[in-house]
């Protein structure tokens, strides 16, 4: 299921548009903003509607008039004092309640746009919210109803949580996790252990000073001494009042990182910490009062594919926030290309940098793939909502097993795509704004090293790719041992008539009408879709040659160059959030730049004078 685009809406009139969305300033944009060959206010609704565009003013105003979120520009934060100033953030995003339970389950996208709205202001307070209420609430509600009282405490903050999976020894490989969580039947408890500190769980965001609680994962070991794999246990690692570590518990943060530096990322260790039998996240199994241990699913990879399960739904955010990233950064650059002038056909007359075929080479493709990126990160994300439904309402299904691995085999290959792209353009951007873009405070750097960690955690991307590689092998030797079954084969045949339909030009009806007909699942691959990849493929390789190639997307930069600052505008945050001064929308770049630079370096020349007398 993919977005439905806005028609209804974006047929709506030029005055609902104004009122939604103001004109931006006169400024040296103005002049490419008249060129454009479209209404960037009419894109606007036609991509994310009114209500989501309500949605996103009601955040940035909001941010923008609250002094726990003023900027500090020029001043230089302890990590200390940002690590406070992001836990404050973070309270008052919960006091703001900015989308309430109803409006989520009507719009389950509006949870996507507020993670995407408060990330372009800052990914450390968006990040420790959605650590807090997505990742640790998340996966607390999707194991049982007997979390229901311990949900409200989430919500209401009288707890805060974290996610601790990895360990210092062992974060990729989740099957060599280490801690342990004993039953011991006498005490009805669990016995929760960090039998050396290669096992220690490290990085966990919000750990490090924050949390109360944490979702831990650990090897179940059942009083007959077996082991029944990973599972994940509630643990209680700091007092609530005193924030003071529990006993047996030591916790801590783990220093500084190369970004995102406001999220206290921690370690723990566990020595003989003993928890309550119903501390247990019941998604894969439980443990009788006895000691015997029973599980709905039967086979051992199945149960280990369900205990990651939660993993998905990071990943598809991920997605998201990446192609944000990516948003933001060509915000900033093509912005600054556009009123940055060098050279020019006269001494007198310099032209924008945007004019030169290299600087479109460099910026284009990626304005490209962030829209692509855009449509499909929220057209996977409901996908995945519907899903995650099936999640908690308990669903067993083969449709819902289906599902689910579908979901993991996309997620794995979307967070890789979407993060590699957004890194990459964050460094070509921060190089195509020349020496301005590696000043600081123009946020180039910050956003590159924000993203960076986002090809890294929820899965690193090489490992990923090769969890969609296995996925789409394990296809293809169920298509040739003909072991698909009639529903299965719908299934893959609409999935890669959707895959492949623009190259090939196959339609959904002829492949549907061939398997309804009854015919053989790999008649149908090799007579019908092979040959018309083959086609495909040899149709954009072999009769377009480079240069063709090459000469087309230089004729289509040179329309598209017209049109790449309104393309802009339609997903450019307000510039409070931006925060770059060669961002800014007005495009009143080379005065600005000049007084702020200058006003920074006398205030934090005061400062320091200030300082030393
Ligand atoms: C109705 C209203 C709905 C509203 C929806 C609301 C949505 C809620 C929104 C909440 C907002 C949340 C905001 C989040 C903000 C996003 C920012 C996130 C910030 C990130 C913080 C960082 C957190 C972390 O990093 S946590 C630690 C993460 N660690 C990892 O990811 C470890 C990586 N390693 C692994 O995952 C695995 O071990 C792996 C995949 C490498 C496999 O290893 P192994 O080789 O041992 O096993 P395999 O043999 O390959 O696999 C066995 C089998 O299992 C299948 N499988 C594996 N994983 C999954 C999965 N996740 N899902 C399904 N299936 C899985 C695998 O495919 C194999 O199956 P086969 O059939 O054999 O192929
Ligand atoms: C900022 C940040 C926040 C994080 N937050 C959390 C959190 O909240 N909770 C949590 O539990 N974890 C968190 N993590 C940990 C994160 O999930 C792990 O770092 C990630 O899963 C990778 O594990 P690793 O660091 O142990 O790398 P390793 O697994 O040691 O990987 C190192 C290298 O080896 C390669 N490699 C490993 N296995 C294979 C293989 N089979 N084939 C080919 N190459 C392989 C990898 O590609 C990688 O290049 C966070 C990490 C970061 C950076």
């Amino acid at each position: 299921m993919a977005p439905t685009p806005n028609v209804k809406e974006a047929t709506g009139n030029q005055s609902s548009w104004n009122t939604l969305l103001p004109d931006f300033p006169k400024g040296p944009l103005s002049k490419y903003r008249k060129k454009a060959s479209f209404n960037w206010k009419e894109m606007a609704v036609f991509l994310d509607g009114e209500d989501i565009i309500r949605l996103k003013n009601r955040i940035f105003s909001a941010l923008e008039s609250d002094p726990f979120f003023a900027h500090h520009p020029g001043e230089e934060l302890s990590r200390e004092k940002y690590q406070e100033l992001t836990f404050l953030r973070c309270k008052r995003l919960f006091e703001y309640d900015f989308l309430t339970q109803q409006e989520i389950i009507e719009n389950p996208l509006k949870i996507l746009n507020m993670v995407i709205c408060i990330g372009m202001y800052d990914w450390s307070p968006c990040l420790q919210f959605f650590l807090h209420c997505g990742v640790f609430g998340g996966t607390i509600l999707s194991a049982s109803k007997r979390f229901a009282d311990f949900a409200k405490k989430i919500y209401n903050m009288e707890i805060f949580g974290c996610f601790a999976l990895t360990e210092l020894s062992h974060g990729t490989n989740t099957k060599g996790i280490r801690t342990t969580a004993t039953f011991d039947h006498n005490t009805q408890e669990f016995i929760i252990n960090s039998p050396d500190f290669e096992a220690a769980k490290f990085w966990v965001g919000n750990m490090g000073k924050h949390a109360t609680h944490a979702v831990v994962y650990a090897q179940l070991y059942t009083p007959d001494g077996q082991c029944q794999g990973l599972h994940s246990f509630i643990v209680q690692i700091r007092d609530t009042k005193t924030l003071l570590p529990m006993p047996g518990v030591m916790v801590g943060d783990i220093g500084k990182k190369i970004g995102q530096n406001g999220l206290d990322n921690g370690f723990a260790m566990f020595h003989n910490v003993r928890i309550p039998k119903e501390s247990i996240l019941n998604i894969t199994g439980d443990v009788s009062p006895e000691g015997k241990y029973s599980s709905s699913f039967k086979d051992v990879k199945e149960r280990f594919s369900a205990a990651l399960g939660s993993l998905s739904t990071g990943r598809i955010l991920i997605t998201a926030v990446s192609a944000t990233n990516l948003k933001l950064a060509l915000s900033i650059a093509i912005r600054f290309s556009a009123t940055r002038h060098q050279f020019g056909p006269t001494d007198e007359e310099e032209i924008p940098v945007i004019e030169y075929q290299t600087q479109q080479w460099r910026l284009l493709p990626y304005l490209a793939a962030a829209y692509a990126l855009d449509y499909f990160s929220k057209s996977l994300f409901e996908n995945f909502v519907e899903f995650y439904a099936g999640l908690l309402t308990k669903q067993r299904s083969q449709r819902q097993a289906d599902l689910g691995r579908e979901i993991h085999a996309l997620s794995a290959a979307s967070k890789p795509l979407s993060s590699w792209t957004a890194q990459q353009a964050a460094q070509e951007c921060r190089e195509a704004c020349g020496g301005h873009g590696y000043l600081a405070m123009n946020r180039l750097g910050e956003i590159r090293n924000d993203n960076d960690p986002n090809c890294t955690y929820e899965g690193d991307n090489n490992v990923l790719l090769q969890q969609t590689s296995n996925y789409l092998m394990s296809w293809m030797n169920c298509i040739r041992s003909k072991r698909l079954s009639f529903k299965y084969e719908m299934h893959y045949y609409i999935r890669q008539e959707k895959a492949m339909d623009v190259s090939t030009g196959w339609s959904e009806a002829d492949i549907r009408s061939s398997v309804m007909s009854g015919r053989d699942s790999v008649d149908i691959f090799y007579e019908i879709c092979l040959p018309q990849l083959r086609s495909g493929i040899s149709r954009s390789i072999y009769r377009e040659t480079t240069a063709e190639v090459a000469k087309c997307v230089s004729f289509l930069f040179k329309q598209l160059k017209d049109d790449a600052v309104a393309l802009v505008d339609v997903f450019a945050p307000p510039d409070f959030i931006l925060n770059s001064p060669i961002g800014k929308a007005s495009g009143e770049v080379r005065l600005l730049v000049f007084h702020v630079y200058t006003f920074y370096s006398c205030v934090i020349h005061k400062w320091n004078v200030h300082n030393r007398t």
